[in-house]
């Protein structure tokens, strides 16, 4: 993002300077994974970061859609050469993230005691499902085994059913990619004290568990003591749930406080001398009938009108279509949309001096900036067209073009 500043001594002068976002300088290289690593790089470069993504070679098409802002080499690291490539871009980097399970990259003869030998400023991100340590360490997984090993699994659901995995949301993204980002912005904010790089072991089982401290905390306030799906917060409660309205949406209602439960009786015009009190758990199923019975009786939008300007904590659920055109997220920018007309949430949080300023052009072809990339670090013209020739590093220029 430009802006203009002006300065005047005797004449005005127009300067134009680039406003810095938060990590503006921090060179990361992300090694391509499946969905944590690749978020968590796509916040760094969201953020200002300058990520390079080391993508495999012989790999026409990417799955990978969290590649905003970065750019992407084609390496192979089953190569000694390759493996000295990413050795010396490591040597000139800030970050490095890695998403494999343990003793991969010491297979690759890229573990981080080698590494941070050469650059021992470089954070050394390992993003696991399990760990560096401990007997499933080795192990492959995805994001269900991890929440089920966290405990938080056990929690999630409603009564009388399996535990329910919200899509792969708390352990790949939050406990894992987000915490991730998190551990590489406190181990830079350290080094800038120490001078010195670190090892970062993160991993999604810990992450999740981590993310999950409330409801460990919280247990002794007698919020989770019952089965799953009969607690307050885990759609248990009838003023905690999701309604059905006649038109096929749904309400969500979040009305814990008393005062805001009573503006929620009021709203679905609910007689309250005729009910139980809130917190009579044992009146709570039959609650849950009478609020839904009522939802739907009107619409989503009927709803909206009749609770919009009341604290009964009452919000219409939004499809991913409807959001960005929702009064409150239009006039906050909280989507954006790319050149490709692909709409996606804003980076957050808003830093409101130098804020994240998302790419909105297309993610990078698989090798799309391998000879600039290359270039950049210090590899000669030369060396490049070696690497290529011997099946070391793609150069994807033609797709470029397209
Ligand atoms: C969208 C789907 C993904 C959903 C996310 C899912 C729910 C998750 O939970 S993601 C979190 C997974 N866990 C982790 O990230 C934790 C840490 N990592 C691991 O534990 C493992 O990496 C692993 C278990 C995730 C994968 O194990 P794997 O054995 O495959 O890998 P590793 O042991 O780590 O070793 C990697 C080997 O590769 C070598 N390597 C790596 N880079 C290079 C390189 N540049 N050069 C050379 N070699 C390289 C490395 O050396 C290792 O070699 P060795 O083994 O010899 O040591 C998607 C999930 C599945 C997708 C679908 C699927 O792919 C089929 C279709 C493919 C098609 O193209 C598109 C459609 C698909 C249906 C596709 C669609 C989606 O993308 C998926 C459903």
């Amino acid at each position: 993002m430009f802006f203009v500043s002006i300065a005047s001594q005797g004449s005005t002068k127009l300067i134009l300077q680039m406003q810095k976002m938060a990590l503006a300088g921090i060179r990361v290289l992300e090694i391509a994974g499946l969905a944590p690593a690749p978020f968590c790089g796509m916040i760094l470069a969201d953020f200002g970061a300058k990520v390079v993504k080391v993508d495999r070679t012989r790999t026409s098409m990417t799955v990978d859609v969290q590649a905003r802002g970065k750019r992407s080499i084609a390496l192979n690291l089953k190569t000694s050469e390759g493996a000295t490539i990413l050795k010396k871009l490591c040597s000139q980097s800030d970050v490095l993230i890695e998403p494999f399970r343990k003793g991969v990259m010491e297979k690759l003869g890229l573990g981080p005691e080698k590494i941070l030998q050469e650059n021992p400023k470089l954070i050394y991100a390992r993003l696991t499902g399990f760990g560096q340590s401990g007997p499933y360490a080795e192990a492959a997984g995805h994001d269900i085994n991890y929440l089920a090993i966290s405990g938080l699994l056990s929690k999630l659901g409603r009564q009388g059913e399996n535990p329910y995995a919200p899509a792969n949301l708390l352990a790949d993204f939050a406990g894992g990619g987000l915490l991730c980002a998190v551990g590489i912005v406190m181990a830079l904010f350290e080094r800038s004290r120490s001078d010195k790089g670190q090892v970062i072991d993160a991993n999604m089982v810990e992450g999740a568990a981590y993310i999950g401290s409330f409801l460990w905390k919280s247990q002794n306030l007698g919020l989770w003591n019952r089965p799953r799906g009969q607690n307050l917060l885990d759609s248990g409660a009838p003023f905690y749930e999701t309604y059905k309205t006649s038109d096929g949406k749904f309400m969500a209602v979040g009305a814990l406080e008393p005062q805001f439960y009573e503006e929620l009786i009021k709203g679905l015009q609910l007689d309250s001398l005729k009910l139980p009190s809130q917190m009579s758990f044992s009146d709570w199923p039959e609650m849950k009938k009478i609020m839904a019975e009522t939802f739907s009786k009107k619409t989503q939008a009927e709803w909206c009108k009749i609770f919009e300007g009341t604290d009964a904590c009452v919000t219409p659920v939004l499809s991913l279509d409807e959001v960005s055109s929702h009064p409150h997220n239009k006039e906050r920018g909280s989507f954006i949309t790319d050149c490709q007309g692909e709409i996606s949430p804003r980076p957050a949080p808003l830093l409101l001096r130098t804020p994240a300023t998302p790419s909105l052009t297309r993610d990078p072809f698989i090798g799309e900036h391998t000879e600039s990339v290359l270039r950049e670090y210090g590899f000669s013209k030369e060396e490049i067209a070696k690497f290529q020739a011997a099946g070391i590093i793609e150069c994807n220029r033609a797709k470029a073009n397209l």
